[in-house]
């Protein structure tokens, strides 16, 4: 392993047998042995479950690291392997310094202990003497903050508490890699923020971090590099902004499939919806030109997706004189005009976000944030939507993305018909009167007075 490696992990298989039946299991345990012993070809009673397959990467000290990946494709046994509480199949992996691991709810804490003594067993289990666990006890439980529960078997535990002491106990032992399966989303707002703040002072300690989170804004902000598994594989290894990028759009996908197998199932909510919102169609204004933008086209083709039903086709941002513009003063007032096309029947929505350079969303709009009832499209139908924006945003690069989709639960589930990142992109200039110190501006009004 290179100096600067903390984990390795090279051509990691895990492979599990699975059993159609109970009995298959007791058969394969007695009968190839005996096939064996007769010189008869051995027979295998289970199906083979490759959970991981000829997974490799290298992370280097200091690096913070997300794994993301749908339901089952192998993130949490890549961590158990990683932290030696699963054996692999084939390939090896490899560390280097004092781990700290939040996996599965309950490992690493007896159940039959009180919160108090699981403190000090982990801390032993974690290297720490008597004296040093005594020194951190009182910051442990105050992180932890579970009141009198402290003084309680940790059986009697719920999930949120559970965690809020597993969290605590890996912060206080200075852990040289920190490894988080999933922990925090159990964790209610307070905790989750706490969590963070600790991540982020972990992480600027020169701690390595590997972290699965379905949570693309937490990995995005906390992790500089991403690995994407599905089916056990590597898809993607990156930036953390690219990479989960690339797993959105595919989550996306997979929904719009799934939206299309369901259609039969929810014509009758679009039929309610059709007695609503009938009336919903817009006059033609025949002296504005449609807009088609070729180049716009060809330039996003690969930042595009959905089911092409509705397709923008020319998204521009405008000063308030109709003049293009792509570099913008601070809080500068936009217009973002689009125009787009529909070959088919359907009620949509149109909504606009701005993100930053990492593809964290900034913010944004929709038709239900400007009480703009679902459009109902026609098919041939041509249409422009303008929205007005300020952008009282820090210095830098943003981009917006365009989202069309088709309401199939009112304010819950969408299909994608065409979403479109890095529609445009744009600068915003420093603001002369201050520093901005957050992403999006509070114009906010004080009062200050001295009081007796
Ligand atoms: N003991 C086991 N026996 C058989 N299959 C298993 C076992 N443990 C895990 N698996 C399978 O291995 C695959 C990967 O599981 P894993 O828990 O690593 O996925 P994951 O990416 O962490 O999923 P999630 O996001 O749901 O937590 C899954 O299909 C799971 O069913």
């Amino acid at each position: 392993m290179s100096s600067n490696n903390v984990i390795t992990v090279q051509n990691l298989s895990k492979c599990y047998q699975l059993y159609a039946k109970p009995y298959d299991r007791l058969k394969q345990s007695i009968y190839p042995r005996i096939q064996e012993f007769f010189g008869i070809q051995k027979k295998q009673y289970f199906n083979e479950f490759w959970s991981l397959r000829d997974v490799s990467f290298e992370i280097k000290k200091g690096e913070t690291v997300g794994i993301i990946g749908r339901n089952g494709s192998g993130k949490s046994t890549l961590l158990q392997v990683i932290c030696g509480t699963l054996s692999q199949t084939a390939g090896s992996s490899k560390t280097n310094g004092r781990i700290a691991a939040l996996l599965e709810l309950g490992s690493g804490f007896n159940q039959e202990l009180t919160g108090r003594e699981n403190i000090y067993m982990n801390g032993a289990i974690m290297g720490l003497n008597r004296q040093k666990i005594e020194d951190r006890f009182d910051d442990i439980a105050a992180f932890a903050d579970i009141g009198l529960f402290l003084e309680q078997p940790v059986k009697t535990y719920s999930n949120g508490m559970f965690v809020r002491l597993a969290f605590a106990c890996n912060i206080m032992s200075d852990p040289e890699i920190m490894i988080i399966d999933e922990a925090l989303s159990v964790g209610d707002m307070n905790f989750h923020a706490k969590c963070m703040t600790a991540l982020m002072q972990i992480k600027e300690s020169g701690a390595t971090i590997l972290f699965v989170s379905h949570d693309m804004g937490t990995v995005k902000s906390l992790c500089s590099r991403c690995i994407y598994l599905d089916n056990g594989k590597i898809v993607a290894v990156g930036s953390s902004a690219d990479v989960a990028e690339l797993y959105i759009r595919s989550m996306h996908e997979a929904m719009n499939a799934e939206h299309r197998k369901l259609s039969c199932a929810l014509k009758p909510f679009a039929k309610s919806i059709n007695l609503i919102e009938a009336t919903n169609r817009l006059p033609i204004i025949a002296e504005k030109v449609f807009r088609v933008d070729h180049e716009f086209e060809a330039r996003v083709a690969q930042h595009r997706y959905g089911t092409g039903q509705v397709k923008a086709r020319s998204v521009i941002l405008l000063d308030m004189n109709n003049e293009f513009i792509t570099f913008l003063d601070f809080n500068q007032q936009v217009k973002i005009r689009v125009h787009f096309e529909a070959y088919t029947e359907k009620f949509v929505t149109l909504n606009v976000s701005v993100f930053d350079e990492k593809k964290n969303n900034i913010t944004g709009c929709g038709f239900q944030h400007v009480n703009q009832p679902y459009l109902l499209t026609r098919p041939g139908g041509r249409y422009l939507a303008e929205y007005i924006f300020r952008m009282p945003l820090q210095e830098g690069c943003y981009s917006l993305r365009i989202n069309i989709s088709s309401v199939i639960v009112d304010n819950e589930s969408v299909e994608f018909l065409d979403l479109i990142n890095d529609a445009v992109i744009f600068h915003v200039a420093r603001w002369e009167n201050a520093r901005v110190w957050s992403q999006v501006h509070q114009f906010a009004k004080l009062k200050l007075e001295e009081l007796q």
